[in-house]
This record gives C-alpha cells, structure tokens and sequence, in this order.
C-alpha cells in the first residue's frame, strides 16, 4: 500500500526553514523519549500548539516496514525480529528526513505496539520547525541517514536497567505477556542490540550516560539548543550553528578553542556561547555527565 506522507508545504514562499537535525539513538528503554521529552519540557515546547513548536521530536517506529501477512502472524507470536535493520523502511526515513530539511510539512503514521503496525488513522503531521529530535533504537546505523545529522547523542543506560524498565512498559504500555518479553529480549532485542545499536556509539557526538537522570547533560544540551535558537532569530540562517558544530573542542587536549573564523566572523553573542559551551563540555567531561567525541563526523556546512 502507498501512504503520501507529505504535502509538499513549507514555511512560506520567503522563508524557508531548514532545522537542526539532532539524532538521539540507544538501547531499548534506554530513555531516548523520555530525553526528548525533558529536553522539550524545558525549552517549554511540550505544552505548545504543535504548529507552532519551535523544536519537534519523531521517532523511528514511524519508519516500520509494513508487514506482510506472514510476518504479522510471526511477529503475534513474537517470533518477527524488529530490532534488526531490516525491519525498518530506509529509503522512506531517508526521504522523509530530507524533506523535513528541506523545510516541508510531512505527515506520518504513528505506530501501534499492540498490533504491530503502523496506524495510518493516526497520523502525526510534522510542522516545519527550528530543531527536530529524530530517535530510535537505529538512528545511526544507516549510513544515508547518520550522515543527515547535525549533531548525534547517544543515550547510555546499563542493559540491567533497560530490561527492568521495558519489562514494565511492554507489559503495561504494549499489550504483552511477561514471557513473550523476556523470550523476544532474549531472541531478538538482546543480541541485535550488540550487533547493530551498541557499534553506532561510536558515531555519537555525545553520549549520555544514565539517559534522564543525567540532567546535568539535558541541561547542558537544552542550553546549546537555546543558544542556537538565540542566535537563529538573531541571524535567521543555520549558519553559525553549524560554525559551532564544527569546532574541535578539544576536550582531550587541553581544550583550546579551534575554528578561529567561526569567532572572527560570529557576533559576540555567538563567540561567548561558544566559550560558555566549550569549558562547560571540559567541565562535565572531567566530571563524568557526559563523554564528547571531537566531531569528526559532522557534516561541513
Ligand atoms: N530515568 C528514568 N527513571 C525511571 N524510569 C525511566 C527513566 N527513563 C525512562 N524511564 C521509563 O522507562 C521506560 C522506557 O523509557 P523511554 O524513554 O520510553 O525509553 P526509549 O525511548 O529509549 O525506549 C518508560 O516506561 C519510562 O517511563
Ligand atoms: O511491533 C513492535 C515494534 C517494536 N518493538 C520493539 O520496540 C523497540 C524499539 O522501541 P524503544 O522505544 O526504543 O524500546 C525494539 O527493541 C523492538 O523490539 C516491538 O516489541 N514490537
């Protein structure tokens, strides 16, 4: 079946909003939407009229392949496996997401555990906006996709810990027996989890240990977002933004400030929120919040 996720609208004729793509990957129940949420939460958007959010989140359940009739009935009896890549359509999360950089509206289905499929009744419409939080179990693990993001966080929460809370949740929140959550953790979430989720940390640009009760990393990530919104009504382009996403920080090395044109060429504005967020990454680093890799994987603007 083919489902027209978008309507080809944007912002306005005169200003096209291309947002800051963050990806937010981790385990499952690591507390990848329960980050969203606080993060969010504090930049007041949770309570907003969803047209007019300043800063959006989506998971990647919206991206589900549709299943075949045969896989229906496996995936009933917790034998289809949704944690493996396969699992996922692609090139439709690839699409949607350049669309969504491109600054149109888009709408998608929600995702219905209990069924096991999409619920194109539902559908979520995606309003063009100044960040979108885009997370899920395998955010990353696609080249085509990782190599959209502007910045990559990486929520790390002891596997003990995720199986106590997704036990709970699949229980009470996704209409499964104890059984079947133990069988399908043991059969597919578990080792699908170091074959192909835990191996993309290494593409984060920051990991967050202990997901959302690290509030010292939440905070220090709502600041940089609202810097970045600060200084987008300022300048009204993503240019400086991605001025300060390139910059090495230098946490390893004594961190010394690199990219001399990004603060010759931004406003003091830009350079003090660049000084502010590189001795307070030094800061958590040595304090353990919070682990930076130098961002060799971003995007040049
Ligand atoms: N810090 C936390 N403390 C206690 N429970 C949490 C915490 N973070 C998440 N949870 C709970 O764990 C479950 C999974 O969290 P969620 O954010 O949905 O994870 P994910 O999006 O990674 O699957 C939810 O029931 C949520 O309420
Ligand atoms: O029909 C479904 C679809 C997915 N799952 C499980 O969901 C998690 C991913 O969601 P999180 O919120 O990140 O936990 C994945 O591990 C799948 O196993 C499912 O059980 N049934």
């Amino acid at each position: 079946m083919e489902h027209n996720l978008h309507n080809g609208d944007t912002a306005g004729k005169d200003e096209v909003k291309s947002p800051f793509l963050i990806g937010v990957a981790g385990g499952t129940a690591s507390g990848k939407s329960t980050v969203c949420k606080k993060i969010m939460e504090q930049l007041g958007q949770a309570e907003m009229d969803h047209t007019q959010r300043q800063v959006v989140a989506i998971s990647q359940d919206s991206f589900y392949r549709e299943l075949t009739a045969a896989e229906k009935l496996k995936a009933q009896k917790g034998l289809f496996n949704f944690d493996h890549p396969d699992a996922f359509n692609e090139e439709l999360m690839f699409d949607t997401l350049q669309l969504i950089l491109k600054g149109h509206k888009v709408k998608i289905p929600s995702y219905d555990y209990r069924t096991n499929s999409l619920d194109f009744e539902n559908m979520l419409v995606i309003y063009p906006a100044d960040v979108v939080l885009f997370e899920g179990i395998l955010v990353f693990y696609f080249p085509k996709i990782r190599d959209l993001f502007h910045m990559k966080l990486f929520v790390d929460t002891d596997s003990d810990t995720r199986l106590a809370r997704r036990v709970p949740r699949d229980i009470n929140e996704r209409g499964r027996d104890l059984d079947a959550v133990l069988t399908q953790y043991m059969t597919f979430v578990k080792p699908a989890f170091e074959e192909f989720c835990s191996p993309t940390k290494k593409f984060a640009d920051v990991i967050i240990p202990r997901g959302a009760d690290n509030t010292v990393a939440i905070d220090l990530i709502v600041q940089h977002i609202r810097d970045f919104l600060n200084n987008r009504s300022c300048h009204g382009s993503t240019g400086n933004m991605a001025l300060y996403m390139n910059l090495d920080l230098g946490v390893a090395d004594g961190g010394a400030l690199a990219g001399g044109d990004a603060v010759a060429s931004g406003s003091s504005n830009t350079y003090n929120a660049i000084r502010r967020f590189s001795t307070l990454c030094k800061e958590l680093t040595m304090k353990g919040n919070v682990f930076f890799e130098t961002n060799k994987n971003l995007p040049h603007h």
